[in-house]
């Protein structure tokens, strides 16, 4: 069993998530960034690549404090467990993700983390070990499920949602076209890896709806099933 996952995500009007230098951009408007509050509160886990991590040093908590009172309320902790998937455990001691917030921080690594890495990581995080050389996706998300995780939000980037989609383990895109051009052939988009999927594997979407948000547009997509 694994959890209902989501990745949200926000691009350029030229489908781009950051610049070529991995330099954070501001593509979503403040109505955006209210719906991605709510949609993490609601939220069980939230799931960021290392490689974000490294780029933009983001903490990924609950910004509202009535969102954050809400989940108080509800006998949760004020955010949600915040992942960081890092085969090699190289997420910094002081990253924001782990000091600022609240509730429980979980890095999933794999056996090419050296333990000594894995000694320092464990002062301040939960440490998950799967896979030889990279985090093997499929066994992490049935140990989040194993820990009460049932909705996990994905936030990037592009590897990460990459390797998922691979597996076929997204079940919904949220995507915000924001009214930017960031351009750039080297420039991140959702979805990169390696794109190597066969004809007949291309992941299909169903549309569930399009909205007018900010000065851009809301998607959200089904992942069809084979
Ligand atoms: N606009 C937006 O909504 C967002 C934009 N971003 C942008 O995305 C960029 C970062 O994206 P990426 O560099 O692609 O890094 P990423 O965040 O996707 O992390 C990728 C890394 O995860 C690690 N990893 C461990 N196990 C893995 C596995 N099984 N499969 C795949 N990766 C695995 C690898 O070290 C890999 O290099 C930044 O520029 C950031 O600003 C990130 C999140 C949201
Ligand atoms: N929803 C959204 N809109 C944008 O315009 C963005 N640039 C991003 N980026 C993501 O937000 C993370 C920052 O999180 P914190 O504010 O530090 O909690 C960043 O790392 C990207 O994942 N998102």
């Amino acid at each position: 069993m694994r959890p209902f996952v989501f990745v949200n995500v926000a691009m350029s009007a030229d489908g781009k998530i950051s610049t070529a230098e991995r330099r954070q951009v501001r593509i979503s408007g403040d109505d955006d960034y209210s719906r991605v509050d709510r949609i993490k509160a609601e939220s069980d886990a939230i799931m960021v690549g290392i490689g974000t991590v490294l780029s933009d040093n983001p903490s990924l908590t609950v910004k509202s404090p009535d969102l954050r009172a809400w989940r108080r309320e509800a006998g949760k902790d004020e955010d949600p467990i915040r992942v960081v998937v890092d085969s090699r455990g190289r997420t910094p001691p002081d990253a924001d993700i782990l000091h600022r917030g609240a509730g429980k921080r979980i890095i999933a690594v794999s056996r090419a983390a050296s333990p000594e890495t894995l000694d320092v990581l464990r002062r301040y995080a939960t440490v998950i070990v799967t896979g030889d050389e990279t985090v093997d996706l499929s066994a992490l998300l049935e140990e989040l499920y194993r820990l009460g995780v049932r909705r996990l939000m994905v936030e990037g980037g592009g590897t990460l949602i990459w390797a998922l989609m691979e597996k076929g383990l997204v079940d919904e895109l949220q995507t915000f076209i924001g009214n930017i051009i960031i351009g750039g052939k080297d420039a991140p988009t959702p979805v990169d890896g390696t794109g190597s999927f066969r004809d007949e594997d291309f992941p299909r979407l169903a549309l569930i709806e399009a909205d007018r948000l900010d000065e851009g547009l809301l998607i959200r997509w089904r992942v069809k099933r084979a």
